[in-house]
């Protein structure tokens, strides 16, 4: 939990930093359910975003208790000091994940889920049957499970960006690390699928649009609305090499790549039936593909080596 902890407070110093605000940062380990206690005393909240998570799916596969007990654990502590404070309020950051396999695309919110690929999507699944549960059971709670797709982009000032420790696992930090020579060459997982260009298709979504979504579920929260579930993606499908080819063209640098063997717990396609969230929390799309690589592209060129000048 430390380094999830710490990276949580490196960007929350990061985001004062840039907006000038002072949202209050505290270090706490959510399994510790003392000093969960501690911040809901010295606060008065009213709603809860749960973001906190491990989320890198091979990693998951190969740690099952890390990822249950650190996942699911900590929104169990969570949830029981929230009720113990009479907080009923949640939005809680799910995933994509939760559908597994598409049956069919784009994906809505009615699609099957609970066949997940993977052990990360299971912890998302699980907490959401979790909140869902408790919804049902106890009139005064509330809960907005946003399922994203896959975030993407930074913040357009250039300072805060997302900085994987160790060689990164998703597609697009690995490819700014390309852009910007701190590695060689990208591995694309495949490229036989049944998709236009043989490599898999995903639903890339902008970081900001995706915070406005938050912002939205927020509003919408006041509505005593029970448990309620929105996908936040574009309804755009873009393949591994589109991505490449985007960045390439936002950053002027090449992206060089081979061609690697599939990668397990990889689907063919994923992308989105976004409308609801339109529809019900009044949210909309602002910025598209080419702006969320720029602003990538903004972010690692002012920080090639993250936010660890050594590393
Ligand atoms: C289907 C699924 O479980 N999707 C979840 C997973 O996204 P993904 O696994 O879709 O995200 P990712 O960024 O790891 O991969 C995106 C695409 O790029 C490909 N790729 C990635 C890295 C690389 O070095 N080379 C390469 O070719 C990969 O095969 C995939 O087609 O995790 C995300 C968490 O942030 C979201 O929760 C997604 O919902």
């Amino acid at each position: 939990m430390d380094n999830l902890a710490n990276a949580g407070m490196d960007s929350m110093r990061r985001v004062n930093e840039i907006t000038g605000k002072q949202v209050p940062t505290f270090s706490i380990d959510m399994l510790d359910k003392d000093a969960l206690r501690d911040l809901f005393k010295k606060h008065k909240i009213l709603c809860v975003m749960h973001f906190a998570g491990l989320k890198t799916v091979e990693e998951s596969c190969n740690k099952p208790l890390l990822y249950y007990k650190t996942n699911i654990g900590a929104t169990i502590s969570l949830l029981e000091v929230m009720k113990e404070f009479g907080v009923y309020n949640m939005i809680f950051s799910s995933s994509a994940a939760v559908y597994g396999s598409p049956t069919y695309l784009p994906m809505d919110e009615k699609h099957p889920v609970g066949g997940c690929t993977n052990l990360y999507g299971k912890t998302k699944y699980f907490i959401e049957e979790i909140i869902k549960d408790i919804c049902t059971a106890e009139n005064q709670s509330n809960g907005v499970l946003l399922r994203y797709f896959n975030p993407v982009g930074a913040h357009v000032s250039g300072k805060l960006g997302e900085d994987p420790q160790g060689v990164p696992s998703k597609l697009m930090p690995y490819v700014s690390q390309v852009a910007v020579r701190r590695l060689k060459e990208l591995t694309v997982y495949g490229d036989n699928y049944d998709t236009p260009d043989g490599t898999e298709v995903r639903d890339y979504i902008y970081v900001v649009d995706l915070a406005q979504g938050h912002v939205a579920a927020l509003k919408y929260l006041k509505k005593d609305c029970g448990c309620k579930v929105f996908n936040l993606g574009t309804g755009k499908g873009f393949s591994v090499i589109d991505m490449a080819k985007a960045f390439e063209t936002a950053s002027g640098k090449r992206v060089p790549y081979q061609i690697a063997g599939r990668r397990e717990g990889d689907i063919a396609s994923c992308y989105a039936d976004a409308s609801l969230a339109e529809k019900e929390l009044g949210w909309a799309l602002k910025l598209d593909l080419a702006k969320m690589c720029e602003d990538l592209w903004h972010w690692q060129s002012n920080n090639p080596t993250g936010f660890r000048p050594d590393s």
